[in-house]
């Protein structure tokens, strides 16, 4: 008799939701943070879902071309949606994000606006912000040169006053100057920011922001002086190349003084620089902004890709149990257990560290409203550590996702393949995963350097004021383990450093150990925010034991995976390192019977996932035999070629077996 495997593994998914220990609504409200941001996430992932416009399962099917207008068509949709609902601006950005398509009003909403908003005076902000919100304008962010991109002041595009006329003369004077990966520049900006060189007064000043229209309102077409263009296609298919990345070049391209950002520094009529009270560092505002925006979404694209990996994992069966009986769900092999809860662990980790550091900036911005600039570095050192250690571990994960998915991962139609093609330029975009590090190596030297004098650090660095005590003491196995880690790594470079003839020399030798110190440190914000955050009040039955699970297992695993680290630095001993090993074993079988229904809080559509493995419904078998039948290549029955190149090959065959 013919079994309906399909009906069978529908009925799976039902009974693993019924076997969880907890109130799934409740951790909805959890992880969304609340009630409010549960019902219009949910309102705008249905307005997507269910929008023609808004399909995306052919999207790996498209030339490069039809991407692109695809993404055109989409936006021009979305902002119609946004105008005709009179959407609120925290649906609109979830409207965007629910049509999970890169495209230029990332952008124009995501650097450009907020450049003029932190780097423009009141009055820039009043001529172009209204421009911007109406998309009267579409602008861009145009840093990042074919020569230099992680060194900001190496940059070689050139803005030089000219008194005569009082304007900027925008040139690109080499090859290498050429303004060269900015989104939204290929085709699609009229405008962009542009940092360049100032000059005045015969005087290189470095690098400042300028307002440069680049295309005609009326027809598009480049505005005299300007030449530019795509880049060329990007890594994987879909996935990041439905933005236009750009090329530009300036030939002595004029535009007005006051389309300088001035709120930083300003030139007058006469050329005179003038350096405002304000630290020169404002000018990287916008990337910190981008930066702490980019921890929210690892924690997004880490949650769908376990997502996709546990559904799939609890549906998909091999090998029988030992009495013959029915076969195991591979979701209870403790291998892929102990490979996928670690990263279930790290998704509710990267959220909840996330919205710290969203409220970490919030703060900070208010204090520069003030003129209270205590925090600044502070900000700088999370937002970019926490910027290159949850991308990295996300683009790890969401690869080891379709690594667990065994074959069917590798399809596209697993979503496993784009959303890991979208995600890793996120380990370079916003700074080099390294180059942000060795930022935070910096400012840990900077801070030990500082204890000797009794200078108490403040903030995440509080901890080093410890020091006497975490260099001495052994640690039982909690967040003084990960202090004691991350201060002995961070004192044993210092004295390292010191040891050379001189720092800058000894900071480059030693930086491969930096690294390692600035990661140590950063995981110790993590676990710290996770604990933090378990131990608030948490409405619903069963969640917050649920979250003290998962914070255990982040924290155990990431101890297990650096236990080098934490045995080189005797803040642990071999012992201690092998309970808590043992310990994650016993952690894993607690969520194990809640694995489902701890990723069904994340509340993602089908849409949105984009994948017939994680579907909700688990009907995953029907699912991929149809989507099969939908590539274009099976549109025919015999390929187009089949009569150019096999048939000849074919019919030679024949011919040589009659010889
Ligand atoms: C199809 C399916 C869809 C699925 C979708 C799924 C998922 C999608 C997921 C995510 C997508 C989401 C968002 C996408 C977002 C973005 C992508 C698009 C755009 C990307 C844009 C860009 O990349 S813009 C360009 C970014 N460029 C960089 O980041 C350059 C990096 N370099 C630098 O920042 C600097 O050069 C530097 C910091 C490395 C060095 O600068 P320098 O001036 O040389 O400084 P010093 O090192 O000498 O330091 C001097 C002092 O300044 C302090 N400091 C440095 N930076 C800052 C700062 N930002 N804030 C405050 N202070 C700073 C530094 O500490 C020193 O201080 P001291 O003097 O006290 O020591
Ligand atoms: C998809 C995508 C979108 C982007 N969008 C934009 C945009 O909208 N606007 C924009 O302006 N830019 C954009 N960029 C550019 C991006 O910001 C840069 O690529 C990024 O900052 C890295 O700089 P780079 O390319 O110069 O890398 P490089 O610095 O050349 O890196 C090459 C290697 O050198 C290493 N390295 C560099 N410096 C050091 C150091 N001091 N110590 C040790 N190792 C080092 C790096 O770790 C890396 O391994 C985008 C890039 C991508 C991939």
């Amino acid at each position: 008799m013919a079994v309906d495997h399909a009906a069978a593994e529908v009925d799976h998914l039902a009974a693993e939701r019924a076997a969880a220990r907890f109130d799934v609504e409740a951790m909805k409200i959890a992880w969304a943070g609340s009630r409010h941001a549960v019902d219009v996430a949910d309102r705008m992932a249905r307005l997507v879902a269910s929008d023609p416009v808004f399909r995306k399962d052919n999207r790996t099917m498209l030339s490069r071309k039809d991407l692109f207008k695809d993404t055109l068509r989409k936006a021009a949709h979305a902002w119609k949606r946004i105008v005709e609902l009179r959407l609120t601006e925290e649906e609109a950005s979830l409207l965007r994000q629910y049509v999970d398509q890169p495209g230029y009003v990332d952008l124009h909403w995501g650097m450009f606006v907020p450049a003029i908003k932190g780097q423009g005076t009141e009055e820039q902000q009043k001529k172009w912000l209204p421009l911007a919100y109406k998309f009267q304008i579409i602008g861009c962010y145009a840093q990042t040169e074919l020569g230099h991109g992680s060194n900001v002041q190496g940059l070689e595009t050139t803005a030089t006053f000219d008194p005569m006329t009082d304007e900027f003369v925008i040139h690109s004077p080499t090859l290498t100057s050429s303004k060269w990966w900015p989104g939204g520049l290929g085709k699609a900006s009229t405008h962009a920011v542009v940092y360049a060189r100032l000059i005045t007064e015969g005087k290189d000043y470095g690098i400042h922001g300028f307002i440069v229209q680049l295309r005609s309102l009326e027809d598009h077409s480049p505005l005299p002086g300007v030449t530019l263009g795509d880049i060329g296609g990007k890594f994987g298919s879909g996935a990041y190349n439905s933005m236009d990345n750009g090329v530009l070049r300036f030939d002595h391209v004029r535009i007005p003084r006051d389309q300088m950002l001035m709120r930083l520094s300003q030139v007058t009529r006469e050329g005179k620089y003038v350096q405002s009270d304000v630290p020169k560092q404002l000018l990287y505002g916008t990337m910190v902004y981008v930066r702490q925006s980019i921890v929210a979404d690892a924690s997004k694209a880490l949650s769908r890709a376990v997502c996709i990996a546990v559904r799939y994992s609890a549906i998909r069966k091999q090998f029988g149990s030992q009495d013959g009986g029915p076969e195991t769900q591979v979701l209870n092999y403790r291998t892929q257990q102990s490979r996928l809860f670690p990263l279930l662990a790290s998704a509710y980790a990267f959220r909840f560290v996330g919205d710290w550091l969203n409220w970490l900036y919030t703060d900070v911005t208010q204090k520069l409203e003030v003129k209270d600039y205590s925090t600044l570095q502070e900000a700088h050192a999370c937002t970019a550590g926490l910027k290159a250690v949850t991308t990295s571990a996300t683009a790890d994960a969401i690869e080891e996702c379709r690594k667990l998915c065994g074959g069917h991962g590798y399809l596209n139609s697993s979503g496993l393949p784009e959303l890991f093609a979208v995600y890793v330029p996120a380990c370079t975009y916003e700074g080099d995963n390294v180059v942000l590090l060795l930022q935070v190596a910096r400012i840990l030297m900077k801070t030990v350097s500082q204890l000797t004098s009794g200078k108490q650090p403040v903030g995440t660095m509080a901890y080093m004021g410890k020091v006497q005590h975490l260099m001495q003491s052994k640690c039982a196995v909690k967040t003084e383990a990960f202090e004691a880690r991350a201060l002995r790594m961070a004192v044993n470079c210092a004295q390292n450093i010191g040891q050379a003839s001189n720092q800058e020399e000894g900071f480059y030798e030693r930086s491969p150990d930096l690294l390692e110190a600035a990661v140590a440190h950063i995981q110790l914000i993590i676990v710290t925010k996770f604990i933090e955050k378990v131990h608030q009040d948490i409405p619903g039955h069963g969640v917050k034991e649920q979250l003290q699970n998962l914070c255990n297992v982040y924290a155990l695993y990431t101890l297990h995976k650096h236990l080098g680290d934490f045995l080189a630095t005797g803040s642990l001993t071999p012992k201690q390192g092998a309970l808590a090993n043992e310990q994650l074993g016993k952690l894993y079988a607690q969520v194990r019977p809640n694995a489902v229904a701890l990723v069904d809080a994340f509340n993602y559509t089908d849409h949105y996932l984009g994948s017939v493995l994680g579907r909700y419904d688990g009907n995953v078998y029907p699912a991929l035999y149809e989507e099969a039948w939908k590539d274009p290549l099976n549109e025919t029955v015999v390929p187009e070629g089949y009569h150019e190149y096999l048939r000849p090959l074919l019919k030679q065959q024949l011919k040589l077996s009659r010889l």
